[in-house]
């Protein structure tokens, strides 16, 4: 099978955000510290304050938990890289203009190479490795997936991710949404009580587990991974939250390759992708 890659710049909702946008303003007792900037005000909303309420000792650790979301004006000019030693031998150009989401798209569209007959014949892997090496693109591609986690989910309880590329991407958005991340692993990998379903992919079978305390009941989780190709995985992981009892908000991709129609396979699920190729 052969896709190539298609230039479309446009995340894909695949079944959309299912309720409007409630967005909650961070309540007056609780700006950090050193108070927040004027664009930090205006994008101060949050997922995460249900779960600081429902654990009040965490409001002590309130820079941990709630992560302002970041001037749209400053992000992913090079001077942001304060800490990476990549930030010097960034080639992005210094901007003070903002950036269009086409544009940050195209940006992240630009680190995913392809390799054609990867891991076998008629597979064209979309590899995400240039992507992890630019810190730049790679922060453009998490502040997309917060921006719109943000926007159409008020309350997200934990995130899950996928293994092993779903652990490059779920950890750091849950930090930035200031909620957990836990693991699904494929068989064999977790200690303690687990839960398993098994499931093919575009290149074989495999079997995925969770550890038994990992979400309870009722808990509104958001799957993430790196792709959706046949959706043979995020069906899988949907089983096991079902099997749970947990409420899936949404599966989140960085990568759709809709040819593969993996969203026929999720069915109810709502699927949500940053890029899409053939
Ligand atoms: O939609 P599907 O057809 O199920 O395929 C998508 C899955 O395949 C890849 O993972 P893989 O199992 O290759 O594991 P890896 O992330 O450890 O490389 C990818 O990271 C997704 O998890
Ligand atoms: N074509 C593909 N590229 C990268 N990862 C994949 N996982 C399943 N199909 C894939």
């Amino acid at each position: 099978m052969n896709h190539a890659p298609r230039e479309t710049a446009k995340p894909v909702f695949k079944k959309q955000c299912l309720r409007p946008t409630l967005l909650k303003v961070r309540p007056a007792g609780r700006q950090r510290p050193h108070g927040p900037t004027l664009a930090a005000r205006e994008l101060s909303v949050s997922v995460a304050p249900s779960a600081a309420e429902r654990h009040p000792a965490s409001l002590a650790r309130l820079p941990h938990w709630f992560p302002p979301p970041r001037a749209p004006h400053f992000r992913n000019h090079p001077t942001q890289y304060r800490n990476s030693g990549a930030a010097g031998t960034s080639k992005e150009k210094p901007t003070m203009s903002a950036e269009s989401e086409e544009q940050k798209l195209e940006r992240v569209r630009q680190q995913v190479r392809s390799f054609p007959d990867f891991p076998s014949p008629g597979i064209n892997f979309r590899d995400i490795t240039p992507l992890l090496k630019d810190p730049s693109a790679f922060c453009t591609a998490m502040d997309l997936m917060e921006a719109h986690v943000r926007k159409c989910f008020p309350r997200v309880d934990v995130i899950a991710g996928l293994d092993s590329r779903g652990f490059l991407f779920g950890p750091v958005l849950a930090q930035r949404l200031g909620i957990g991340f836990v693991l699904i692993r494929k068989k064999g990998k977790l200690p303690g009580p687990t839960e398993s379903v098994s499931y093919s992919l575009e290149y074989g079978k495999a079997e995925l587990e969770i550890q038994t305390d990992a979400v309870d009941a009722g808990q509104k989780v958001l799957i993430i991974d790196d792709l959706l190709a046949t959706g043979g995985t995020l069906w899988a992981a949907c089983q096991l939250m079902k099997k749970k009892g947990a409420e899936i908000l949404e599966c989140l991709v960085l990568i759709e390759l809709t040819s593969l129609r993996g969203t026929e396979k999720l069915k109810s699920v709502p699927i949500y992708s940053l890029l899409q190729y053939d």
